[in-house]
Order: C-alpha cells, then structure tokens, then sequence
C-alpha cells in the first residue's frame, strides 16, 4: 500500500539534524561482509527499504544479522546458497554486486538482471568485463524473470581491468571479487567517496588496497579475510537533499555528522547562489539569502557534481528567480522529475538533454515521485511552493530517505503522511 506525503509549503526550515550514514556504501559493505567467515560489525547504518532488502538477500545466502540500534551485525559461517532470487534483487540494483563476492567465497554465484529506479539505462556490461577480466567465466541464462548472470571461479582472480568509463557498482564488483585471496589492477575507477569507504572496509578485513580515492586500484587479496567493526560513511545525498531544502524555503539548517569536503561541489553552487556556508569538521551550516541567484549544474564524477542531486537541485534551481541550465554526464536522461515540476508551476523545458528553469514561486499540486531522488527534488519543491502538495511513490523515497515526515517536520516543516483510506498527520 503506497502512502502519500502531503506537505503545506512556504515555511521556512529551521534547526538542526543529524545526518544519517551512507545507503550507497552501507550497501556495498554488507556485501562485501560475504567475504569472510569471521563476524563484521557496521555501527552506523541507516534503517532503509533498501537495507532491509539486502539483509534478506543476504539472509538466504548465509548472512545471520541482529540489529542494536543502528549497529548491525553480520555473520556469514558458510554460504549456504549461492542463487540470487528475483524476487529480491528485482527490488534493489545494489544486490547485484553479490555476484563477485559469492564468486569469490564459494566459486559460484548466480544473479538475475537488477531492478531498482529505472530512470536510465543501466547496463551491467562492465561489472561482467570486470569478472571476466579476472579470470571468472561468466554465462548467462534466459529465464522467464529476464537474464540471469553465473560467475565461476577456477582459480582465485587475477588480471588487470581496464573499465570503459567509471562505474561504481562495477569497480564494486572487482573490488570484492579480488579482495578474497586474487590480485588485480582496476583502471580508469571512479574516485566516489563510497568507493574509497569500500576499499578501506576490505583492508580492514586484510586486503591490501593501494590507490584509494584515485583512477587506478591495486588490490592484493587475502586466501583468508577477517572481520571487525567499521563505521559507514555520512549520507552526502541526504544531506544534501535537507541543504536544498533548506535552501529553496529560504531557511537556516545545521547538519552535524557529515563530511563536509564529500559535498565540495554543493556547497559551492550554493555559496554562490548568494546563501552563507560554515563548516566545520564533521558539520555544516545554511543561512539562506531571500533572493538567491541561479546557477548551472552539470552532473559528472566525484568530485564533480553528484548525479543523485541532480533531481534535488533542479527543484531547488526552480524556486530561483532567473534562468538555470541543468544537465547530467552520468545519467543524461534523468528527468523524471521535470514533467512534475511543470505541475507545481515550475517553467521547465527539456531540449537536447538540458533542463532550462526559469524560477519562479510554485503551487503545490499533486505529483508523483517515479524514482527514489525524484522523490527528493518534488519534496524540496513542495516545502517551497504555495499551498498544499501531495507526493505518491513513496515506496521510492523510502529506498533512500530514512524517517522523512518525522525529521522535516522537526525542521518546521508542515508534513503528514496519509494511507489509503487512513490518514497520520505528523502535525
Ligand atoms: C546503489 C548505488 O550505489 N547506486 C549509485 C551507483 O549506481 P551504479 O553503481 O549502478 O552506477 P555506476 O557508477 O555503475 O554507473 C555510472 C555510469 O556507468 C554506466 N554503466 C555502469 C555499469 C555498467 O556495467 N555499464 C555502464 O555503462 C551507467 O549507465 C552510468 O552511466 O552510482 C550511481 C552513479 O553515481 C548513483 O546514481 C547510484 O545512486
Ligand atoms: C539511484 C539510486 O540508487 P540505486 O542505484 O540503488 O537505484 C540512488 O541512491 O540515488
């Protein structure tokens, strides 16, 4: 049953929040924990549908898990199944990045062809060429649920990959696929904080990881991985997501618990945009102007500006007198947000996979979040709009956006969320 946001905008945030850890990198951990025999520890994980998901996946291939707070425990004795099923990872993109892990740990793993938000074409061409390269032999099958992939192991990874563009869930992929007792070179990989969490949590497992946070990876595995206990990453799209907020209802937000430099590229755009920026070590400040200026954004590589705000910033750029032109390198076709922006007033045209904005004050309207940031741009324009809002796919936002209602609404924000048939107003 997919429950409504509905929002009263025009009030503008104030306060404080703390931002959660990273889904993105708590994700690739828990998968990578089917590397070792040994327990793993993450003290820091967010409470999300994608999370919960993965726990189950994990669960029917070995994984015991136990929750204390957000501390989450995993243990993986033996891989007990080595097949991914459908209906699990049709749920979720990230659960295809078990493959080279059960590759590795049991010889064998079997994954279907992942789901998750469909707002492009995302082939998994190079996480296969990755394998490959490894020395995996990779078949596929042609089931009634679409294609599923095999990786075999014969003897352990080795081999050098040479990636046709970065790719995150590919260089994934290797990264565990060599960390368990193979040797590789991975080229031209992406310099994404996630990433550079990834290699850190596998070292702290035993590999060896040169190169992290740079466009070429040398791993050198352990035969045997042990566990430990490590602590994710902060959220850098959720807490950009409040900071766009924040900013578009011209408001003051403090985040604490963040990485302030894994949002270089952010808080520029908003520094210049006329809003005033503090940081400190682990937090950061907005204190909005009333009458910004806008800006252009193209989406690319870390440390490049972030594909996963690019919906959010396109709704801010909507509330922004003036005229922004957005475009995304990673994604170029992401704009399912745009035909529900032009619902709330917005003046948006998509020409040549550019989004012009001409800002302007919008109206609240009823709109539908057809993927997981979608969902976050249409929240940041229904905080600023006039009047009420009611925002469908929450099964989306929920992939991404942990306690949403409950935390803008400590912000000030006027948000309730209504059932079919029920409705739970949060004010
Ligand atoms: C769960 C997770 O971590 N998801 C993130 C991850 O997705 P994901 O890991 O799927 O994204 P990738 O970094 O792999 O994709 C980057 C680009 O490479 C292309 N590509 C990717 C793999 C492949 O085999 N072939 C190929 O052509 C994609 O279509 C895209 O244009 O990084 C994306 C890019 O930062 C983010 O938007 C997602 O939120
Ligand atoms: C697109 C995202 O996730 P996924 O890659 O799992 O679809 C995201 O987190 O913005």
């Amino acid at each position: 049953m997919d429950r409504t946001l509905t929002i009263r905008g025009g009030q503008p945030l104030q306060g404080e929040l703390r931002v959660f850890p990273a889904k993105n990198s708590a994700l690739k951990l828990m998968a990578a924990s089917l590397l070792t025999a040994e327990p793993v520890t993450l003290t820091e994980v967010p409470r999300l549908r994608d999370i919960e998901v993965l726990l189950e996946l994990l669960g029917h291939l070995g994984t015991r898990h136990a929750w204390e707070g957000r501390t989450l425990h995993l243990h993986t004795p033996e891989i007990i199944r080595t097949d991914a099923p459908f209906e699990l990872v049709s749920k979720m993109r990230a659960s295809f990045n078990v493959l080279g892990a059960l590759a590795a740990r049991a010889g064998e793993g079997t994954v279907p062809l992942p789901g998750g938000c469909n707002f492009a074409e995302r082939p998994v061409d190079q996480h296969i060429k990755a394998l490959r390269a490894l020395g995996f032999e990779v078949t596929t099958e042609i089931t009634e649920q679409g294609v599923a992939y095999t990786a075999r192991r014969h003897k352990p990874a080795s081999g050098r990959v040479v990636y046709d563009l970065p790719t995150l869930g590919g260089t994934e992929q290797a990264l565990m696929a060599a960390a368990l007792g193979g040797e590789a070179v991975l080229v031209n990989t992406p310099q994404e904080p996630e990433i550079v969490d990834l290699c850190n949590f596998l070292t702290q497992l035993g590999a060896e990881v040169r190169g992290c946070g740079s466009s070429i990876l040398q791993v050198k595995g352990k035969p045997v991985l042990g566990g430990g206990t490590y602590s994710v990453i902060p959220d850098r799209i959720e807490a950009g997501t409040y900071l766009l907020a924040a900013a578009a209802t011209r408001g003051s937000v403090t985040l604490t618990h963040v990485e302030p430099f894994h949002m270089d590229s952010l808080l520029d755009k908003l520094a210049h945009s006329g809003h005033k920026i503090e940081t400190g070590k682990d937090w950061v400040r907005l204190e909005a102007t009333p009458h910004p200026q806008p800006f252009n954004v193209e989406a690319r590589e870390y440390p490049g500006f972030v594909t996963d705000l690019q919906p959010p910033v396109s709704a801010y750029l909507a509330t922004v007198s003036g005229t922004s032109l957005v475009s995304d390198r990673i994604y170029p076709d992401r704009f399912t947000h745009a035909s529900e922006l032009a619902r709330m007033g917005a003046e948006v045209t998509l020409k040549d996979r550019t989004l012009m904005i001409q800002g302007r004050t919008l109206t609240g309207a009823a709109v539908e979040a057809k993927d997981i940031r979608a969902g976050g741009g249409l929240i940041i324009a229904a905080l600023a709009a006039e009047g009420e809002s009611h925002i469908s796919g929450m099964r989306y936002i929920e992939r991404g956006y942990d306690d949403i209602e409950n935390r803008l609404h400590s912000l000030g924000a006027q948000i309730g969320v209504r059932v079919p048939e029920l409705s739970l107003a949060a004010d």
